[in-house]
């Protein structure tokens, strides 16, 4: 018999396919996770989830805990607590439960003392926690940076968090496959962060939606572990939920160079704490070496973008698709025709506090941040210094400037002082701060003001991201460092003498995907304060735990918007209160609320009837973009709605939502608006969950949706994801007992009794 031809494969497909336990009639494949970072936003409830139901964390050992969000970057010294070091009730009650938690079962922890704490993404790869043909979770959008070592890594939310805590597997429908190749070479001083910074500009916020994305070409192959792992850092930015480097093919279609992961990747993992040793070195080595994608393996989705089309690029508005070449000039809404997009840029520039056609290199700035899991890394800060130290010996931050920096880590804290980085950054101004997420989202002190404009390495420049009413630009550290010594957006290579190329055709499309869609905006005016704001229609939180969706009856609000993200829908002070009951009056805030006089807008929910929607129908695509955050969801449940509609949803929002007995419909465009138009009415839509329909009024035939029928069956029975799965706690163990014998790397953290020992104070990393 001849043997079977096997259809080439994808890299994400090959690491999809050596994750299987188990896979369901309708598709659904419950994966195994190698590798859980756990933080103390998005877990507390997971772990009150596991003690409620009496389970223990199945894989310690493969658990990787730090703090990073909430703690402050101000001077540790003389701090040992992290309740006296972190002050803010809400901040400091996070960081002291997951203390508690990491404590009771039993997981490894990298605290505040810790030389190793920093940034969850940050610290995985830096300890060789993270390897090649790997899955990985976390509880954090920003999961995606792993990829860059040929890792599945995706985020996810703080149900799924519980999930793989008590089972260590997930499960999950298959993503589409997209490659975006970057071939020819990068013009001098033009870094990975303006490489994906193009990219998003290229596919806009959504144009990965559904897929993960390989990153192939000989610009991703020339580039160092942390190069790619800024790129993938921000695939989340491109729609993406996952992004892995991989095998480049160029774009005369001819293979070309080495496949990644790659030497550059091994090097890179050679030695560190946690990657394997010795003989297990070897054996990891020679699986890794097999990680590539297959000759003639097929992609939903291709893009090609030639390398020569980049220049140092900074964002204006307030998606991460709002995008320019340093060279250029903030967009003109008047040379924009299709009205919904003029709109949408009107009110960013409004926002952002710009006026069309003003060269970039003339706005001027206040704040400078440099850190984030993008850009936190050492040779992130090793390029800011060179721009200072090319800027000459008596460079100093402009007088009108606060310049902040922020590495990833402790680790890196250390090894940039061992360079004396911190001495070129503080001789010139600069603040030098301990490790954290910090400014990039502000969930402790590092803020800014309303108005307040910032340059910012970071990865989101939503409405009020960094701050509420504060301003953001994305750029790289270089361009960050220029601007803190000019004081206005300045092209960085300026300083190290690089002929400062203009702009080019492609960069020109940039804005070309609208950010608004359909005929009216609903967005209120800024400014404008003539509504009321609605209280929650469910002030108890009980109805959180409510997990059963039968039938759903009532009026729905219409919301023309493109590219939700939820850091829109919930803003980040509320991802770390403990009263639930406050998410309903929260949800939406930053539209339903002037952010500078706290008055209420015009915003739908803040209008009878809509105030009391239980339905949301958004006509846009890619609902839910961005952050992981659980909190979404539960906001809208707590506010009364429980079923949204739209044409498309990122895929964290829709799981996230199907976890907490509610329902995303995806329908056709056409169909959202027909509905949409059926609710301006005020009149009641009933979803039936039971006859997979949506009954509309004045006698019009329903509209049929599906839904994934595993899915289905869970919501319309209330069932416990996690229950299901122990029940295939004998496919789980066999899978387990493979692993050990065909990738026992993955096991030797166990070695040590299942736990990665972890230093008190600020000692020398242990051997493990
Ligand atoms: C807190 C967490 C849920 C969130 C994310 O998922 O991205 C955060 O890291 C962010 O950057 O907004
Ligand atoms: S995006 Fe910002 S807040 Fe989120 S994990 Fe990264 S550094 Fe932290």
């Amino acid at each position: 018999m001849p043997a079977p031809v096997l259809k080439p494969r994808t890299l994400y497909d090959k690491v999809w396919d050596d994750h299987v336990v188990h896979v369901q009639e309708d598709g659904l494949t419950l994966l195994y996770i190698d590798r859980h970072l756990v933080h103390e936003v998005t877990s507390p409830q997971a772990f009150e989830g596991l003690r409620t139901a009496g389970r223990s964390v199945r894989r310690t050992d493969c658990t990787l805990a730090t703090v990073d969000h909430n703690l402050p970057t101000a001077p540790r010294n003389g701090y040992t607590k992290i309740e006296d070091y972190t002050t803010e009730p809400d901040s400091k009650a996070q960081c002291v439960a997951l203390e508690e938690n990491v404590k009771e079962f039993g997981l490894t922890y990298f605290g505040m003392r810790d030389r190793r704490q920093g940034i969850v993404h940050i610290i995985g790869p830096e300890q060789g926690f993270t390897l090649p043909g790997i899955t990985c979770v976390c509880g954090d959008s920003h999961t995606s940076t792993h990829g860059a070592f040929g890792a599945l890594a995706f985020g996810i939310g703080t149900s799924e968090v519980e999930h793989v805590l008590a089972t260590q597997t997930l499960p999950q429908k298959k993503g589409k496959n997209m490659r975006i190749s970057v071939d020819g070479d990068l013009h001098e001083g033009v870094t990975s962060k303006d490489v994906i910074l193009h990219i998003i500009g290229v596919i806009g916020t959504a144009g990965g939606t559904g897929c993960v994305i390989e990153y192939a070409g000989s610009v991703f192959r020339g580039f160092s572990m942390e190069a790619r792992m800024s790129v993938c850092n921000m695939s989340i930015e491109a729609g993406a939920r996952a992004g892995m480097v991989t095998q480049a093919q160029s774009s005369a279609g001819a293979r070309a160079g080495m496949a990644a992961p790659d030497d550059i990747t091994f090097e890179y993992l050679k030695g560190r704490p946690l990657a394997p040793k010795g003989e297990m070195w070897d054996r990891a080595l020679a699986y890794w070496r097999t990680l590539k994608t297959d000759e003639g393996a097929m992609f939903d989705k291709e893009v090609r973008i030639n390398a020569q089309d980049i220049i140092p690029t900074v964002t204006w508005g307030t998606s991460p698709q709002d995008v320019a070449p340093i060279t250029g000039k903030v967009p003109d809404p008047a040379n924009i025709e299709d009205p919904v997009r003029r709109k949408s840029v009107e009110r960013s520039l409004q926002y952002m506090g710009l006026t069309p056609n003003t060269p970039l290199t003339e706005i001027k700035i206040d704040k400078v941040f440099i850190g984030s899991c993008t850009n936190s890394r050492i040779e992130d800060l090793r390029s800011a210094a060179k721009i200072v130290l090319a800027a000459g010996p008596d460079a100093k931050v402009a007088s009108h400037v606060y310049a902040m920096i922020v590495p990833g880590s402790g680790m890196i804290k250390e090894q940039a002082e061992a360079e004396g980085l911190d001495v070129i950054f503080k001789r010139a101004g600069f603040d030098w701060r301990e490790a954290g997420c910090s400014m990039c989202l502000g969930m402790n002190p590092d803020q800014l003001r309303p108005q307040e404009r910032c340059a910012s390495t970071s990865n989101r420049n939503f409405e009020g991201r960094q701050g509420p009413g504060g301003r953001t630009h994305l750029l790289s550290p270089a361009m960050a460092a220029a601007a803190a010594l000019t004081g206005y957006l300045t092209d960085a290579r300026k300083f190290l003498g690089v002929e400062q190329n203009q702009s080019t055709p492609a960069i020109k499309e940039l804005s070309a995907s609208a950010f608004w869609i359909g005929p009216e905006p609903t967005l209120p005016e800024l400014g404008a304060g003539n509504g009321t704001l609605a209280s929650s229609v469910e002030p108890e939180t009980a109805v959180l735990s409510d997990r059963k969706f039968t039938t759903w009856k009532g009026i729905a609000a219409r919301l023309d918007m493109q590219n939700i993200n939820t850091d829109v829908i919930i803003s980040k002070q509320y991802l770390k209160i403990s009263d639930f009951s406050l998410l309903g009056d929260a949800l939406f805030e930053t539209l339903r609320k002037d952010p500078i006089t706290g008055t209420p807008t015009d915003f739908i929910l803040n209008h009878p009837p809509f105030d009391k929607s239980k339905i949301l129908i958004c006509t846009g695509e890619n609902f839910g973009c961005g952050s992981s955050r659980e909190n979404a969801p539960w906001s809208f449940k707590v506010f009364g709605i429980r079923c949204i509609i739209a044409p498309s949803f990122a895929d964290i929002f829709r799981s996230n939502t199907l976890q907490n007995g509610m329902l995303a419909i995806e329908l056709a465009k056409e169909v959202c608006i027909g509905l949409a138009e059926d609710a301006e009415t005020g009149a009641e839509l009933e979803i039936d969950l039971e006859k997979n329909e949506i009954r509309r009024p004045n006698g019009q035939p329903p509209v049929t949706f599906s839904i994934d029928p595993f899915r289905r069956h869970c919501l319309l029975n209330g069932l416990d994801n996690i229950e299901i799965t122990l029940q295939k706690a004998d496919k789980i163990g066999e899978f387990e007992e493979r692993r050990e014998l065909l990738q026992p790397w993955l096991c030797t953290l166990g070695r040590k009794g299942g736990k990665i020992v972890a230093s008190q104070g600020r000692a020398d990393p242990l051997d493990w």
